[in-house]
């Protein structure tokens, strides 16, 4: 079986600019943003949204992120109502997708909330990525075109580079890119003999 490898960090921190890294040195990536958008759609989910939280997180008749993220961050109870049904798939999901590449040495599953929803538990080693705070702010901000306050509801809704960094095995630094390349590198070199 592969060792899994969890690569988290804060929105904005640089998490899916760090797996590219790993994917161009030929490392299997899991992104879990990914799987919980393309779980979202299926009927297990679809019917579960409407039963939670109804009609109104919908438009056409498919769930609506927007909708959805402007319900959910800023009200706890409502987030853990949606970890709650999209988190079940996207493990089913993962451990599909795992299987499919049990041949690997190792892979990167990477994802925002990977202490919160408890996947750490699952993993061998874990990478935590981190960037100050306004860098990370102001690069989601023109990444998303989205606000200030909202990028900062789903910080709230995170846990901190502190307490990230205090239980992870590796730290990346993402300050500028070809810095950050050469900690990937580093890292890749410890992984491949772990
Ligand atoms: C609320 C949703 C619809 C918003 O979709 P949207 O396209 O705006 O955001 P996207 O999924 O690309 O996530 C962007 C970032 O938001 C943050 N975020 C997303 N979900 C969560 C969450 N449950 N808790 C805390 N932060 C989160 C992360 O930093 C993530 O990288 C979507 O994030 C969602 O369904 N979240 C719940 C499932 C989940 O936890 N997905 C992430 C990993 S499984
Ligand atoms: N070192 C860097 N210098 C400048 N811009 C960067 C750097 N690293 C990442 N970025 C840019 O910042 C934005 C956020 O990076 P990325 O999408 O990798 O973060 P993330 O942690 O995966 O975010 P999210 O939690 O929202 O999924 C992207 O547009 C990316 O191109």
């Amino acid at each position: 079986m592969s060792k899994i490898i969890g690569l988290t960090g804060g929105i904005g921190s640089g998490k899916t600019t760090v797996a590219k890294m790993f994917t161009e040195l030929g490392v299997p990536v899991y992104i879990a943003d990914d799987a919980g958008k393309k779980v979202l759609d299926l009927p297990k989910a679809v019917n579960a949204l409407k039963q939670v939280f109804g009609e109104k997180v919908f438009t056409d008749g498919h769930p609506d992120r927007k909708k959805i993220a402007a319900l959910v961050f800023g009200n706890p109870e409502k987030l853990s109502m949606l970890n709650r049904i999209v988190h079940p798939l996207v493990k089913n999901d993962f451990n599909l997708w795992l299987k499919e590449n049990r041949q690997a040495p190792f892979i990167i599953k990477e994802t925002a909330i990977l202490f919160e929803s408890g996947s750490d538990l699952g993993c061998d080693k874990i990478i935590t990525v981190t960037a100050p705070l306004e860098d990370r702010i102001s690069r989601v901000i023109s990444r998303d075109q989205s606000d200030r306050e909202a990028i900062l509801k789903r910080i709230d809704s995170q846990w901190t580079d502190e307490q990230r960094t205090a239980k992870s095995d590796y730290i990346i630094e993402n300050t500028n890119k070809e810095n950050t390349k050469q900690q990937v590198v580093n890292i890749y070199q410890i992984l491949k003999h772990l």
